[in-house]
């Protein structure tokens, strides 16, 4: 569909449905164009528009994708960072030092690549085991009977009838047909971060505007804001709908606007616990190796009086500080990592960098029903004003749940209405026909169903349930009740004033069901004449409060026991609920979650703190109850504003925000479209379990990211160290630029097996977040031990050999064998592990060794400009290797 300057449909590719949503056309000619029927397609027109429209999905472009992927490799700044040291080695005419930098970055590009593609590979394999469905209504024969099924989204064609519920993604671009209620997410097209509403319009009328100049109208954008089209890319954010498809696959507004230009991003979240120290520590890197140059320049010169001449051996210095296999390291790590939890836990890594984050974890929010409870309520009793059991409320609160249900024609009832449906009285409401129906949304904290009696046309009943201060803070009147009056008489015409203080007794009431640990809804009832409009919530005034029911949810079976390994994997649980505070505590309480939850607090009392005032009440407390999805989306916020690495669990639209604000988002399988669209990981069940042993593999991957940090790093920064003082003091360069490249690749195809270590569990208790301060001291630390033992040798190689060939295969050799000892004893959770067999590391670290060992006897040993060693060398050699690991060994056990 395009829209054309008269908001018209215009241009349409050659495989489009004709032009059908454009304004001016009512829903009849709407359909009549697509040759639909609100009662949908049959099964054969649906296969036939398959084949001639394609299937429902964005565009892509094959060709270019390969290419893409090699140029994103090569925009990595250590790639980049290469590419420059290499130009410059090229301009200088050092030919050996820029080829070696060419086979650096080749090998590096390479092994990204190619482990980008098998983890895409795995994901996107991943991926369609929680693909999204459509609800549509289609017919086996053209006169049989119309039926909802649940079909894959790419199989949605133009002409079907979707139905669309809280949480469902618009699969497609649509014209609704009808609607309850109905709000959606349209963020990513428009911008917006609020929901807006939507609702059918017989005769829709052009709202495009129009630019200055003669100018067409910008369809995008204007196009967005029509109120009887929903868009692909946006989601339901509550109520209901059926519509018509008008426009899927590359024809869709959403598939347009990416050919036409950029992709709209959705504005950019705060920088994950990744972002902050991987990113972090790559960026403080790069800044010393763009420092490197200029000082190895600056120091040769000072010293040794030395020009231009020493450029390639400080290009090759600045390469050897390059850790350019962080990338293939931390794809590596990460997809093996997620590739486990997919086989051995059923749980789905969306995004890589995610499972670093879940393993950097300190605070983890979920919400209560569900997580905490079974979310199956069984309806405990209902209670008149005055606290009198009163089977009229739970008639009322059931007529209530069925024509909600029914009315908004929504996939399937909430749990509280299923246990409400389930119970006699649902068998009462054959008194009354449906009008219209303003389903629950979690913002407003109720539902109200009209319906009137057959005979009393024009009079219409509210029946509205929810919340009990919400429903409360909307009656006026209190019903002083008769027996079995649900069907008898109305409207109430005892009822009296409802005060501040009844008002107030019955909150108080409430809270006492909601502290032994019951959920409470509130039920209320108004008479109003018939009128033309449609209801909205402002509607929901002036009610006459009916009473409460009461339900019992049991808690989940797991997760006392899950509690206590998050716990004990130095995780905080917070609980952040739209319940009643104290069904909330209550529960936690009894889950022995915290050392006591104490009181709760509620979405009024975050709205009444600043930023900063909510960021310190959230360190400290343990329950937030009342929570609109905004509250719990700023509690995230305020969380990891406080420096805490955050994840989310939750499930519904209310959770839509907090998941997208965590630096994890986790969902069920079972969760609405959106949210699993939305998250990072998705679990097999709403099971705090799953979470414990995607925490444990996300530090058992970042574990073996760091430990590549760590020994990359201070092995490296002693070598800078130990040539800075080796150029000032030798009359001779220490080690020959090839040297440097071809030592460094070795150490470099060494340290991948880091990322195929696997760290104890003993290794793993804390939250593992490599902060870029603690890292530097660390490898402060442990660099200047590694120049100790280089400058140790300098004086051993004075002292036993003679000349620069000998001194250049001493350093080789002395350099690969302390690089096989940091692997070794710098890796995480090497204590830990000490007694079992690390095979790759073991095999790493004895090929660097007999290489570091071989290379100088070998006959490339000329070739890369070294001599022969005697043999004292190598006894005094045994001696500083000793003394090095002894003071690894001892800084490593003292700083830990
Ligand atoms: N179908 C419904 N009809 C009317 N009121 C409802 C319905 N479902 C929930 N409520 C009320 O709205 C409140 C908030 O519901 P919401 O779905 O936001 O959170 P929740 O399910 O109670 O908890 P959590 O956030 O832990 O999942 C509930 O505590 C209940 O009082």
């Amino acid at each position: 569909m395009a829209w054309g300057r008269d908001g018209q449909a215009a241009v349409l590719p050659a495989a489009a449905p004709p032009p059908a949503a454009g304004p001016g056309l009512t829903r009849l000619e709407v359909l009549r164009r697509l040759d639909a029927g609100p009662r949908g397609l049959t099964d054969a027109e649906a296969d036939g528009r398959l084949a001639r429209y394609g299937e429902n999905h964005l565009p892509e472009s094959r060709t270019t994708r390969g290419l893409l992927r090699v140029a994103r490799s090569l925009r990595d700044p250590f790639t980049m960072m290469l590419l420059v040291l290499g130009a410059v080695s090229a301009v200088v005419a050092s030919w050996g030092t820029a080829c070696v930098i060419t086979v650096l970055v080749a090998v590096s590009c390479a092994l990204r690549t190619t482990g980008e593609i098998r983890a895409e590979r795995a994901s996107a394999a991943l991926r369609e085991l929680v693909a999204g469905t459509a609800t549509v209504r289609r017919r086996g024969r053209p006169d049989g009977p119309a039926a909802t099924r649940e079909v894959p989204v790419e199989q949605v064609v133009p002409g079907d009838v979707v139905c669309l519920g809280p949480g469902d993604l618009v699969p497609a671009d649509v014209r609704l047909l009808g609607a309850a209620g109905l709000t959606v997410h349209q963020g990513m097209l428009t911008g917006e971060s609020a929901p807006v509403a939507k609702h059918p319009v017989e005769v829709p009328v052009a709202v495009i505007p129009r630019q200055g100049g003669g100018q067409p109208p910008v369809p995008e954008l204007s196009g967005f804001h029509h109120p009887h089209l929903c868009f692909q890319g946006s989601s339901v954010a509550s109520g209901s709908a059926t519509a018509v498809v008008v426009a899927t696959g590359a024809a869709t507004q959403f598939a347009r606007g990416q050919a036409a230009g950029p992709r709209r991003r959705r504005p950019r979240a705060a920088p994950t616990a990744f972002d902050r120290s991987v990113d972090g520590i790559s960026w403080i890197l790069i800044r010393f190796m763009l420092l490197t140059p200029p000082l190895v320049l600056m120091a040769n010169a000072a010293v040794r009086g030395r020009g231009l001449e020493t450029l390639p051996f400080a290009v090759a210095v600045a390469v050897g500080m390059t850790p350019e296999m962080l990338p293939v390291i931390v794809t590596t790590a990460l997809s093996r990592g997620s590739a486990r939890l997919a086989r051995e836990s059923d749980v789905i890594v969306r995004r890589l960098p995610a499972l670093h984050d879940a393993g950097a974890m300190d605070v983890l929010c979920v919400d209560k029903t569900g997580t905490l409870t079974q979310d199956r309520p069984i309806v405990d009793g209902a209670a008149d004003p005055y606290g009198r059991p009163d089977p009229a409320v739970l008639r009322w609160a059931a007529l209530n749940s069925w024509w909600t249900v029914h009315l908004a024609e929504l996939p399937e009832p909430d749990p509280l209405d299923e246990a409400l449906l389930g119970t006699d009285s649902a068998a009462d409401d054959t008194g009354f026909d449906g009008v219209d129906a303003l389903p629950f949304d979690p913002e407003r904290r109720i539902a109200t169903a009209v319906v009137s009696r057959p005979g009393a046309w024009a009079r219409h009943i509210l029946v509205t349930k929810g919340a009990a201060a919400e429903v409360l803070e909307r009656c006026t009147r209190l019903r002083v009740p008769e027996p079995e009056e649900c069907g008898a008489s109305l409207p109430f015409p005892d009822a009296v004033p409802l005060d501040a203080a009844t008002r107030a007794d019955l909150l108080t009431r409430a809270a006492a069901h909601a502290e032994e640990g019951l959920r409470v809804l509130a039920v209320a009832v108004a008479e109003r004449r018939a009128g033309g409009d449609a209801y909205t919530p402002e509607d929901e005034r002036d009610l006459v409060f009916v009473g409460f029911v009461t339900f019992h949810d049991a808690v989940a079976d797991t997760a006392a026991d899950a509690l206590g390994a998050l716990s004990e994997r130095g995780i905080t649980v917070k609980v952040l609920t739209g319940d009643h505070p104290g069904t909330a505590v209550r529960i936690c309480r009894s889950l022995g979650l915290g050392p006591d939850p104490g009181a709760a607090v509620t979405g009024r009392d975050i709205d009444a703190l600043d930023d900063d005032a909510l960021t310190k009440l959230a360190r400290t407390t343990t329950v937030f109850a009342r929570c609109t999805p905004a509250h719990k989306a700023r509690v995230v916020t305020a969380l990891r504003r406080a420096g805490h690495t955050t994840g989310f669990l939750g499930d519904g639209v209310n959770d839509l925000p907090a998941l997208r604000a965590a630096d994890v988002g986790m969902c069920p399988r079972g969760a609405v479209d959106v949210a699993r669209e939305t998250c990072d990981v998705v679990l097999a069940s709403k099971d705090l379990t799953a979470i414990d042993r995607t925490v444990a593999e996300g530090r058992r991957s970042s574990g073996n990211v760091a430990s590549y940090l760590r020994v990359t790093i201070s092995s490296n920064l002693g070598n800078v160290i130990a040539m800075l003082v080796a150029g000032a003091i030798l009359p001779f360069l220490p080690m020959l630029p090839a040297q440097v490249l071809v030592q460094n690749l070795l150490f470099d195809i060494a340290q991948l097996a880091l990322a195929f270590d696997n760290p104890p569990d003993a290794a793993l208790r804390r939250p593992l977040m490599l902060r870029p301060d603690r890292f530097l001291r660390f490898v402060t630390a442990y660099g200047s031990l590694n120049a100790a033992a280089d400058i140790a040798t300098f004086g051993v190689l004075w002292w036993a050999t003679d000349g620069d060939d000998p001194f250049h295969a001493g350093w080789f050799t002395e350099n690969l064998l302390t690089q096989a000892l940091v692997i070794t004893l710098l890796r995480t959770g090497r204590r830990a592990a000490e007694g079992r067999t690390p095979g790759p590391i073991r095999l790493a670290t004895a090929g660097l060794a007999a290489i570091g060992l071989a290379v100088p006897i070998t006959p490339l040993a000329p070739l890369l400009g070294m001599g022969t060693l005697p043999l004292r060398y190598y006894a005094a050699l045994g001696v500083v290797l000793t003394a090095y690991a002894t003071a690894l060994a001892l800084t490593r056990k003292r700083r830990q």
